[in-house]
């Protein structure tokens, strides 16, 4: 038997950017031992020779692995999600036994993490799919952790993902989301909004250079001065960076040589998709996840573009108060991202029987993960005030603030709209809020127009029961039952 055998009292699988990080991270904590593995030896030897001060015990098979874990075995999966995730999950379970405890800490689809667990669960052995945010550096310094999986699990695994999660006004942030796939459908939404936030943004950009001819360099100080403010952000903070970044080849601005195509690697997509399923508006998410679908339609784009001769003429603002306009207009669109995301959460969680604490959800985004923002704090007080609201754009102290910045909220939508801006973001976010705020909806035209092609019934205003116009007939109404073509 090797001396390393039953030594580390945690294991990390996957020695990529964030696994090799987050084994750091797990190092540095007192009285942890870390058993590391990576399925190509190259990744373990590197970080082994970078780190000698990390005390890891390395392993180069999947056997030596499991026996350097101390009995009841723990055991983190950082691998690329799909079928990587898969291979090593059944790697581990072979070899695992019951009371352990496999933790997948990838950007999982929690449908994976619902059937995983089921499959898992019947052979003793705890799995624990968990939301994991923050990056590189968050993984290494303290990330936000949204760990699902059982009350029992989360006995032994909360007190140590604590110990290495970022801390937020002196609380750690972590909480035990609910059980099975709970915490990944957490993380999909917290991506979801994620990809909202940076289009927002991108697009209060894109207004500020267009309209007001600021050069990224200006800007950048724009946003400087905006992360003071209520709009403090980590996202807010890495836009003005990266606006500052300077080209070494060409001496251009960064912004300016990155092609303009957004990459996507599937969490936004599956938030909307879910949210279709849900039957909730997550508009403003959607617009984000399509806005990156357009930029990567090169085709399209110069195609169209061949077609056009004349573009509208930028509108002449006044500089200050345009870009204080945008900045209302960036808070309100922003709070209607996470309203969103919040109602998404909570459809979720009815439908599949997580008892998700919406308010412990705002404090564990607070620090460590892409979306921590001051902001967050109101999220908690909004639920903390009534946790029942039906909205967050309820929550007296949103609905004050949207409303304030509604008049500006309007300029900018129709500035960029008479100056050929595509603001989608925006625009959805405003509409939305509209479609909320308006007394009656064109909605009843759409029921009738149902009704007049295929019979689908409508209900009346006035009266109790479901309703039919024959309409190819006499046009009477007629009661009668809904429709189940
Ligand atoms: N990067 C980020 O900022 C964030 C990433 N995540 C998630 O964390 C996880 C890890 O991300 P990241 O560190 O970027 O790594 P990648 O997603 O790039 O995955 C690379 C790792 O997966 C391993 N791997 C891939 N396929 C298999 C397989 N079939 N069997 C065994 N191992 C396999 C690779 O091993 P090998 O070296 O042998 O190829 C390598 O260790 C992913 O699920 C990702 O979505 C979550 C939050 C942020
Ligand atoms: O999970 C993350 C942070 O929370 C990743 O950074 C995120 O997956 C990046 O997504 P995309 O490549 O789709 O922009």
């Amino acid at each position: 038997m090797s001396s390393t055998a039953g030594t580390a009292n945690i294991g990390v699988v996957g020695m990529a950017v964030m696994g090799s990080n987050l084994a750091r991270n797990l190092a540095s904590r007192e009285g942890n031992t870390v058993a590391i593995f990576n399925r190509s030896p190259e990744r373990t030897r590197k970080l082994m020779a970078e780190h000698p001060e990390a005390g890891f015990v390395a392993s180069e098979s999947i056997d030596d692995f499991v026996a350097s874990l101390a009995k009841p075995r723990t055991a983190i999966i950082m691998v690329q999600a799909g079928a990587g995730t898969d291979a090593v999950i059944s790697e581990l379970a072979e070899r695992f036994e019951p009371g352990d405890i496999i933790v997948d800490g990838g950007n999982a689809n929690f449908h994976d993490t619902i059937r995983r667990e089921k499959d898992i669960s019947a052979k003793g052995i705890h799995f624990v799919g968990t939301g994991i945010s923050g990056g590189e550096e968050g993984a290494l310094n303290g990330p936000s952790i949204m760990p699902g999986g059982t009350a029992e699990a989360y006995k032994t695994l909360g007190p140590i993902l604590a110990s290495i999660a970022a801390v937020a006004e002196g609380e750690p942030c972590v909480t035990h989301i609910g059980t099975d796939g709970a915490g990944h459908f957490v993380k999909m939404v917290h991506n979801g909004i994620e990809y909202a936030d940076m289009q927002l943004i991108a697009e209060a950009y894109d207004l500020l250079r267009t309209i007001t001819k600021r050069s990224p360099a200006e800007l950048a100080e724009v946003f400087t001065a905006w992360n003071s403010g209520d709009l403090e952000s980590y996202l807010i903070e890495i836009t003005a960076e990266v606006l500052k970044q300077v080209d070494a080849k060409t001496g251009k601005p960064f912004v300016d040589i990155v092609l303009d195509q957004a990459g996507a690697k599937g969490t936004g997509a599956w938030t909307v998709q879910n949210a279709l399923d849900l039957g909730t508006p997550v508009g403003g998410i959607a617009e984000a996840v399509f806005a990156r679908s357009v930029s990567s339609h090169p085709e399209q784009r110069s195609a169209v573009q061949a077609t056009i001769t004349s573009r509208p003429t930028v509108v002449e603002v006044d500089v200050d108060t345009f870009a204080d306009d945008i900045r209302a207009a960036l808070y309100a669109s922003k709070v209607v991202a996470y309203a969103q995301g919040f109602d998404e959460i909570i459809a979720g969680a009815k439908q599949y029987g997580w008892d998700i604490d919406k308010g412990a959800v705002a404090k564990i985004w607070r620090a460590g993960c892409i979306i921590r923002a001051q902001f967050l704090n109101r999220i908690v007080e909004a639920y903390q005030n009534n946790p029942d609201i039906t909205s967050l754009l309820e929550d007296p102290y949103f609905a004050s603030a949207v409303a304030s910045g509604e008049e500006a909220w309007r300029r900018v939508v129709s500035t960029a709209a008479l100056s050929g801006v595509p603001v989608p973001g925006f625009g959805s976010a405003l509409s939305y809020y509209d479609s909320l705020a308006s007394k009656r909806l064109p909605a009843a035209l759409v029921q009738g127009q149902r009704d007049f092609f295929g019979a689908h019934t409508y209900k009346r205003v006035d009266e109790e029961g479901v309703f039919h116009t024959l309409w190819s007939g006499d046009r009477s109404e007629i009661a009668t039952e809904p429709s189940t073509h």
